[in-house]
């Protein structure tokens, strides 16, 4: 059995009356079916916490990037500007599950947006309009470039902490090089790093890129980048995905050989 990989969705108004749905991208659902080499479970943006109920039946976890925007009041920050969309029913579903998931030892790859989730969730704070600030570069969505290329393109090389946690899961050749060149499609990023996250990748402008939790039982890693975009091209955005995988694929061995497991993430 493949291990069972959780994918946030979000809560979108679909249809002519926009009634409220959850969603996510199939860019997902193609990865775990792939290098993840999990079965896809999609995560309602159900607005409570349901991290009791899901657990313990989960064996990773991916938070996934979104247009939306984590509440600033879950951060102290200021209110957004208006017209920047935001969704409650998502922050308050991700938070406590990120929070829980990683009590509980569950692998989490947290995207983009869920990158942002993850230092929220862990009492960090965000910028919400970097290109805004000086000395920054624009990190945001291309609008002069066709949306393929602007998610399989490059935007800008990120540094990479060679010894780090996402450095050992790179190719030798993308661990050796301590760069990587990624895509770009977020106006937010982390302001303040919260207590547990150890930065691990840096955009030319100081922008962290990735991260860490400190002291994670395990795979615990959140990239700024959309890696699941161009892993059938890229081999260090594979190498991620296949990491995240072992690590679900031993997290569904335990679970599934000490049923306490299950329990104890109740
Ligand atoms: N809204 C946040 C996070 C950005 C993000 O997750 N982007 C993914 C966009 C998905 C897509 O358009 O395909 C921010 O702006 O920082």
């Amino acid at each position: 059995m493949r291990p069972l990989v959780g994918i946030s969705c979000c809560q979108k108004p679909f249809g002519i009356f926009g009634t409220p749905n959850h969603a996510a991208s199939d860019s997902y659902i193609r990865v775990v079916r792939g290098p993840v080499s999990g079965t896809p479970v999609l995560l309602p943006a159900a607005g409570e916490d349901l991290s009791a109920e899901l657990l313990p039946h989960l064996d990773g976890l991916i938070l996934t990037g979104s247009r939306s925007n984590v509440w600033p009041g879950y951060y102290d920050g200021p209110a957004h500007a208006e017209g920047t969309p935001e969704d409650r029913f998502r922050d308050d579903t991700t938070l406590p599950l990120i929070r829980a998931a990683i009590d509980h030892g569950v692998p989490l790859l947290a995207i983009c947006r869920g990158m942002q989730e993850l230092n929220v969730a862990l009492g960090g704070s965000l910028d919400q309009r970097i290109q805004d600030l000086p000395g920054r570069m624009d990190h945001s969505t291309p609008s002069d470039q066709p949306i393929p290329k602007v998610r399989t393109g490059k935007a800008h090389a990120v540094r990479i902490e060679r010894e780090g946690a996402l450095g050992a899961v790179l190719t030798p050749g993308g661990r050796a090089a301590g760069r990587l060149a990624v895509n770009s499609l977020h106006n937010q990023g982390v302001q303040r790093l919260a207590p547990r996250l150890v930065a691990e990748a840096w955009a030319p402008d100081g922008t962290v890129e990735a991260v860490r939790v400190d002291g994670a039982r395990g795979f615990a890693l959140g990239v700024q980048w959309h890696p699941e975009y161009d892993w059938e091209h890229d081999a260090d955005s594979r190498a991620i995905f296949e990491a995240f995988g072992r690590a679900c694929a031993a997290h569904r061995a335990a679970r599934t050989a000490d049923p306490g497991l299950a329990q104890a993430a109740e």
